[in-house]
């Protein structure tokens, strides 16, 4: 239960109860990490998003044991003067709010840019200003493609590592060309990280940059139809489990053949826990977050999906369970992709000593378990009356 046992750091130092103003708590991450702080610590959370559906559980009824230690503040940090007092009234900022859905990166990369630069500048100034502490949430997709993707295809330095792991002080961040927009989100996020880091070394901010490696789980994104636009496309694990819901065929762009490691949200929120209570261990560090064991091909992870969801939700699969797109016809004109993502995790196993522990398959049939339980039956009710929605 909150608060009743002194919570210690990893040097055995008690942690004091603090307040955090968390900027963009009602998304998927913000909401996991709301949840955790209410049940198992004694701090408090500002909550700061446009939307507050994913958190709604955590805020009514007051009768909650931790009501009283979590407000929402419903503003736009594009344009609200609240901003700053809140961060000044706060020990630590946590910056999730961005755009982060690859289908936005190409077709609106004025707003993405704006999202992920622009609009973070003021969250890092009243920090710096104020000298309170900032962890800012960045992406793996800063590092862009591999170095190994541009040896010929049959080259065995392929194979080597120091050809693919992505390492926070030593990999180059390779995108493709300007025209390429995919790359505008990559790029504002590395930009904003380059301005934090220079605010540290010059104006002696105190930061810590996390680097999520496509953390997935419950409520990640959205439905489309259902608690999202209709025409909207999110991120992976929400297109197939809208097709598996859907009994339609999982969509494999370019083939299937890009990579990456999934890791499943409660393992990552433990290692943001670490940074929040462990300051000294984890300021003024970029921190990669993600599990180097759960790597898949995207068609890999479309065989697998479909095979947990036949065991969570008791039907046979489709008899054609995966149908191939060109990227140009599911994402639109500039998109481009990273070949493989696998973190190194030397700097995080230091410093904080942690370790992702669910594998692939577990973290799947958990989060398509509640998949099931949350939209099926929508699902079908939108299936059997569609014109009417
Ligand atoms: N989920 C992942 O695997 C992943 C991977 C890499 C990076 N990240 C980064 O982690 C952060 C959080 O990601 P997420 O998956 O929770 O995304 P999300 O879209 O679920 O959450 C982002 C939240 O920020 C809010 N927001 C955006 N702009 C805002 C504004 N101007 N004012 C107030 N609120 C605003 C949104 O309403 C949303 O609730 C993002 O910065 C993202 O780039 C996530
Ligand atoms: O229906 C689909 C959706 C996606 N994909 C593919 O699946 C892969 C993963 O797609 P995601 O939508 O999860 O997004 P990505 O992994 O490319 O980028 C993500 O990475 C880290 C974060 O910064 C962001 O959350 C997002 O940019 C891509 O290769 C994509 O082309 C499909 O093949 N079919």
């Amino acid at each position: 239960m909150a608060g009743t046992t002194a919570r210690v750091d990893l040097d055995g130092n008690t942690i004091s109860p603090m307040t955090i103003c968390m900027i963009g708590a009602g998304g998927f991450i913000g909401s996991h990490l709301c949840e955790k702080l209410m049940s198992e610590t004694p701090h408090t959370v500002l909550a700061v998003d446009v939307y507050n559906d994913k958190i709604k559980h955590l805020l009514e009824p007051d009768s909650l044991p931790w009501s009283g230690r979590i407000q929402f503040h419903r503003l736009n940090i594009k344009n609200d003067s609240r901003l700053e007092g809140l961060i000044k009234c706060s020990d630590l900022t946590i910056n999730l709010a961005a755009i982060c859905t690859p289908a936005d990166y190409n077709t609106r990369p004025l707003d993405t840019i704006y999202s992920n630069f622009i609009d973070a500048l003021p969250v890092v100034k009243y920090c710096s200003e104020n000298s309170k502490r900032l962890i800012h949430f960045s992406t793996c997709e800063v590092y862009g493609k591999t170095i190994g993707s541009y040896l010929p295809k049959d080259s065995p330095l392929r194979q080597d590592p120091a050809y693919y792991i992505l390492k926070e002080d030593t990999s180059p961040c390779i995108f493709g060309s300007v025209e390429k927009q995919r790359w505008s989100y990559a790029c504002a996020k590395q930009l904003i990280e380059r301005l934090i880091y220079a605010e540290g070394a010059e104006n002696g901010l105190e930061f810590t940059i996390v680097r999520p490696f496509n953390w997935i789980g419950p409520r990640m994104d959205f439905i489309p139809g259902i608690d999202g636009p209709s025409e909207g496309v999110p991120r992976v694990l929400a297109c197939f489990s809208n097709n598996l819901l859907r009994r339609e065929p999982l969509k494999l762009v370019d083939g299937g053949e890009s990579q990456r490691t999934f890791i499943y949200i409660k393992d990552a929120i433990e290692a943001v826990f670490l940074m929040i209570e462990n300051p000294a261990r984890a300021s003024g560090h970029i921190f990669n977050v993600g599990n180097p064991n759960n790597e898949v091909t995207v068609r890999q992870l479309a065989e697998m999906m479909t095979q947990v969801y036949s065991k969570v939700s008791g039907e046979d699969a489709i008899e054609s369970p995966t149908i191939d797109v060109s990227s140009k016809e599911f994402y639109g004109e500039g998109y481009d992709d990273s070949d493989k993502r696998i973190p190194d995790m030397t700097i995080i196993n230091k410093q904080l000593g942690w370790n992702p522990k669910t594998s692939l398959w577990d973290l799947l049939e958990s989060t398509l378990t509640y998949q099931h339980r949350t939209y099926a039956e929508a699902i079908k009710q939108a299936i059997a009356k569609p014109s009417a929605n």
